[in-house]
């Protein structure tokens, strides 16, 4: 197995489509509308875990936060405005050139750096919150970008990851579906294969030091046009790990 967690095909998906991070209707639309649920839970947790107070303007003033596969900082932004001392990183470089421009447009300030979780994790860095969500499926080498990724959360931290589950639910949804039929995601942008069920992402974090304190699915409503927190993992899920 490669000891690096870059997937050079990957990368250069993702630099081709670098200029429309930000383009609500463009090829990234499913994050943008996966935002509100996700930054609802982790901010949730996030209250929780470090005690702080839901009404503050700035709540989760001073709390490190470590994005990885930040893509145009989608998740970075909104988490800088809540106060987070946010770094994001993603080894393609062009998304990173995409992400420190729009957060400089914003007036935000965001420590944006084109690397990978294993070179930070070699620094010996670590973070309140690390903060995995839809890049296990697109990276080589998932047991060491998970033992990366786990090394940097700070005793009393805490990781969230948000992927897509290996089934046969997943394979018809996440990509007939999404890619063929509804052509919200471009085609080829997701191989069921590298798709990693709840069960070995719990295996992967556990070995790594964490305690999984939480697994709950993300299921589309059409009739809403929104996404929401469900009790069915079977295809998109957010997964809570904890350090202590
Ligand atoms: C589907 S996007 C998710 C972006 C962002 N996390 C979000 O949810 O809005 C996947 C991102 O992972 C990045 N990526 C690919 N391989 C990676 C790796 N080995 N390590 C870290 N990030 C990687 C890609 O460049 C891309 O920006
Ligand atoms: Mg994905």
């Amino acid at each position: 197995m490669s000891d690096t967690t870059i997937n050079p095909d990957e990368i250069a998906k993702f630099t081709r489509m670098a200029e429309e991070w930000w383009d609500p209707s463009g090829k990234f639309k499913p994050l943008h509308k996966f935002n509100p649920v996700r930054l609802t839970y982790i901010r949730e947790k996030a209250l929780a875990r470090f005690g702080r107070d839901g009404h503050a303007r700035r709540p989760l003033e001073g709390l490190r936060v470590l994005d990885i596969g930040c893509g145009g900082g989608l998740l970075c932004e909104p988490l800088a405005r809540l106060g987070a001392s946010v770094t994001g990183i993603d080894p393609a470089e062009r998304n990173i050139a995409v992400a420190r421009l729009h957060a400089e447009q914003s007036g935000l300030d965001i420590d944006y750096r084109a690397e990978t979780a294993e070179a930070i994790a070699a620094s010996g860095a670590t973070f309140d919150i690390v903060l995995n969500m839809e890049v296990i499926e697109h990276v080589d080498n998932v047991p060491l970008f998970m033992k990366s990724a786990s090394d940097m959360v700070t005793p009393g931290g805490m990781m969230l990851v948000a992927t897509i589950n290996r089934t046969a639910r997943a394979y018809a949804l996440a990509i007939v579906g999404a890619e063929y039929v509804l052509r919200w995601l471009p085609r080829g942008t997701h191989d069921w294969k590298k798709f990693i069920t709840p069960d070995e992402v719990s295996a992967l974090v556990t070995r790594n030091g964490l305690r999984v304190a939480e697994k709950i699915g993300v299921v589309f409503h059409p009739l809403e046009d929104a996404w929401k927190k469900s009790a069915d993992t079977g295809v998109n899920y957010m997964l809570l790990a904890e350090r202590g």
